[in-house]
């Protein structure tokens, strides 16, 4: 099963609600939410404040992109804003099964992100433990950037890794998502997949229908697959 998770980095964030609301109808599945700290990437973006602010707007899983170093102070607040899917990024973490252990024992699922230079080592103790497995397609802290294309060998490897585990592990790709490379990616073994300039930057203003089409046509691309 594919999933198409819109990042609302890319949204209009003085109409965040019907942003949120509009997409989902459109027919995205889940809602991913960065979360940057101007430390970890530099970058500032939003918190558990904003992420409570949303969450009666969808039963979509909110999927919280942890940019922040340290992590885990902040992973209790954004199980109790409502995030369904906390990932974190190995660097930032001083004790890293520690971390995966705390954000299930908040009740949530658990995510280990990779950005591009970061070696798959990191997976070697712990894929047990996850849930899901982000591959950065970009270099985290802003969205509209060129897909990197080292990306989908990465993939790959993961895939035979979680295939070979035999657990149910979600494979996302986050980064410079487009019409013309989800095929590609998919192919490459994700199942997820974060788009946030594709997206928000389709449509009209104001037509509540406006990203049906972009949605329509990342989904008839994976029917390719
Ligand atoms: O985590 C990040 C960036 O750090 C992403 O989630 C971006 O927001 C994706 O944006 P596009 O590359 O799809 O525009
Ligand atoms: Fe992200």
């Amino acid at each position: 099963m594919y999933r198409i998770a819109p990042s609302i980095l890319s949204a209009n964030f003085a109409k965040l609600g019907q942003e949120i609301t509009d997409v989902i109808d459109s027919g995205a599945d889940i809602i991913h939410f960065d979360v940057m700290d101007n430390h970890y990437v530099p970058n500032l973006t939003i918190g558990p404040l904003v992420c409570e602010a949303i969450r009666p707007l969808t039963d979509a899983m909110i999927d919280v992109h942890l940019m922040v170093e340290p992590v885990d102070r902040i992973v209790p607040d954004f199980a109790k804003a409502g995030a369904n899917i906390i990932s974190f990024h190995p660097e930032a973490s001083s004790h890293i099964d520690r971390t995966i252990g705390l954000i299930k024992d908040q009740g949530c699922l658990a995510g280990l992100v990779f950005n591009p230079a970061t070696p798959l080592h990191y997976l070697d103790h712990v894929l047990d433990k996850l849930d899901l497995v982000l591959i950065m397609s970009v270099n985290p802290g802003f969205g509209g950037q060129k897909f990197i294309p080292e990306a989908l060998n990465k993939l790959k490897a993961v895939r035979q890794r979680i295939d070979e585990s035999g657990k149910s592990v979600m494979l996302e790709i986050d980064g410079g998502v487009k019409t013309d490379n989800i095929a590609e990616i998919a192919r490459a073994g994700a199942d997820t997949f974060v788009a946030g300039s594709a997206i928000f930057n389709a449509g009209k203003d104001n037509d509540p229908h406006r990203y049906d089409t972009i949605v329509s046509e990342l989904r008839a691309e994976l029917d390719k697959v």
